[in-house]
C-alpha cells in the first residue's frame, strides 16, 4: 500500500453500454482515503451499482469505460485483466447483495472461506487456513465457527450466509470493501446486526469501505460520509451529520425531507428502523 495515497481515485468517470453507447455515468468524480467509509445512495438507476462494478473491474464487456480509476495509485480503465484480477484479490473485495451470488452451493463453507485465503497466501502457509477460517468466522459475529465451517449455504440463514461471505471478503484483510445493498435481502433485525459487525469488522481490518444503499438509514449506519447520486451524476458529498442538517442539492433536501428526520436527533449514526424512512422518494 502507498501511504498518503487515496485508496479509490476515480476522474470524470464514463459509462456507456452498448453499441449505442448509452451512457449511464456522466463524470463522476470522487476519492476515497485509506480508512474511510464513503456511503453512496441514490435511486434505482441512478449509477451507484455501475459505479461500484467500475472500481472493481468487473463491469460487463458491453460496457464502454473513459475517464480514469485509480486503485492504490495504478490506473485500472484499460488494463490488462490480470492487473485488475490481481487487484481483486490483494486489495480490494466486494460483498453483493445476495449471498449465494457468492457462495458455491455444493461446497461446505469453511472450505470455500479457506479457498479465498489460500489464493492469497504462500504455499508454505496454507496448513493454517483451518485457523485463520475459524477466527475470522468468530469475528463475523458467528457462534460455534466450527459446525459453521461443516456447513453448506442452504444448512445456514440469510443472516448466516451473510456473515460467511463477509468472512470472505474480509479474510485478506483487503484495503478497500465494496458493498453493494449487503444487508437488503435481510429482515430488519438481522440486518442491524450484520451492519454492526460490518462495522466492527471493517473497524478491526481497517478497511475502507464503499457502501451503496438506496436506504439512508442504513448508511448512516456504516459511513461517515455520504456522496448523492442522481441520473448518473454525483450531485453533493458531504458528512453524514452535514448531509442530514444542511442538504445543499435540491435531490438531497427532497430525500431528507421525505425522509421524515425531524423525528430523529441529527447524529452521525442513526438506528436502523425499518419504517424508519421511507424509501427512494425524490
Ligand atoms: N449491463 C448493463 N447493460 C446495459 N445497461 C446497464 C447495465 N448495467 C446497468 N445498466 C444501466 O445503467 C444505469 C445505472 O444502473 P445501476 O445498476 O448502476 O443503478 P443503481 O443506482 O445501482 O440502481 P439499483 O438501486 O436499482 O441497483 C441503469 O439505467 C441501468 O439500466
Amino acid at each position: 500500500m502507498n501511504p498518503g495515497t487515496p485508496i479509490v481515485e476515480v476522474t470524470d468517470l464514463r459509462v456507456a453500454f452498448g453499441r449505442d453507447r448509452r451512457e449511464v455515468l456522466h463524470g463522476v468524480d470522487f476519492t476515497l482515503a485509506k480508512g474511510e467509509r464513503l456511503g453512496l445512495i441514490g435511486e434505482s438507476g441512478s449509477g451507484k451499482s455501475v459505479t461500484a462494478l467500475a472500481v472493481m473491474g468487473l463491469l460487463a464487456e458491453t460496457a464502454t469505460v473513459t475517464g480514469s480509476i485509480r486503485i492504490d495509485g495504478q490506473e485500472i480503465v484499460n488494463a490488462p485483466d490480470r492487473v485488475v484480477a490481481r487487484l481483486r484479490g490483494d486489495i480490494m473485495s466486494m460483498v453483493f447483495q445476495e449471498p449465494m451470488t457468492a457462495l458455491d452451493p455444493t461446497m461446505k463453507v469453511g472450505r470455500q472461506v479457506a479457498e479465498v485465503w489460500q489464493l492469497h497466501s504462500p504455499r508454505d502457509r496454507r496448513h493454517e487456513a483451518r485457523n485463520h477460517v475459524l477466527d475470522m468466522l468468530e469475528r463475523v459475529g458467528l457462534s460455534d465457527p466450527p459446525r459453521i465451517a461443516r456447513s453448506f449455504p442452504h444448512q445456514l440463514s440469510g443472516g448466516q450466509r451473510q456473515r460467511v461471505v463477509l468472512a470472505m471478503a474480509l479474510i485478506n484483510k483487503p484495503d478497500l470493501v465494496i458493498c453493494d445493498e449487503p444487508t437488503t435481502a435481510l429482515d430488519v433485525t438481522v440486518q442491524a446486526r450484520v451492519l454492526r459487525v460490518l462495522d466492527e469488522a471493517l473497524d478491526a481490518v481497517g478497511a475502507a469501505c464503499l457502501f451503496i444503499s438506496h436506504d439512508l438509514a442504513v448508511v448512516s449506519q456504516v459511513c461517515a460520509e455520504i456522496m448523492v447520486m442522481l441520473d448518473g451524476d454525483v450531485v453533493e458529498r458531504g458528512t453524514t451529520r452535514q448531509i442530514f442538517t444542511d442538504p445543499r442539492h435540491g435531490y438531497t433536501k427532497g430525500l431528507i425531507a421525505t425522509a421524515r428526520l425531524d423525528q430523529v436527533e441529527p447524529g452521525e449514526r442513526l438506528p436502523v428502523v425499518s419504517d424508519f424512512f421511507t424509501r427512494g422518494q425524490r
